[in-house]
């Protein structure tokens, strides 16, 4: 069993990786939204987002998971693009007022 969670944990390990990668672009994404004042929620590119990847799954056993994991991060990315667009914000606001 060991030897199978050594696997799992260098997976682990590069999946940290990645999310990182992954939110610091939605960060980006945040801010071009922010200043060009668009919403956060884009759900035809949500929905490209599962089509495009669930043709990368080699057999359907784990689809549902898979698209509750994308819907998952999708719906983490959002909630920090939020946060993150509510700072400003208030950042400006508070600004203003001096
Ligand atoms: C990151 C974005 O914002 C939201 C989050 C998405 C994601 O995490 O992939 C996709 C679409 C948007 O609902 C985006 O618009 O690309």
């Amino acid at each position: 069993m060991d030897a199978i969670r050594s696997k799992i944990d260098a997976i682990d390990r590069q999946m940290a990786a990645l999310y990182e990668q992954r939110m610091a672009l939605v960060m980006t994404i945040a801010e071009y939204k922010y200043n060009n004042n668009e919403n956060i929620f884009d759900s035809e590119r949500e929905a490209a987002v599962v089509e495009k990847n669930l043709k990368f799954l080699t057999d359907s056993e784990f689809e549902n998971c898979y698209i509750e994991f994308l819907h998952f991060i999708m719906d983490q990315s959002k909630r920090v693009q939020s946060q993150w667009i509510e700072t400003q914000k208030k950042n400006n606001e508070s600004h203003g007022a001096e």
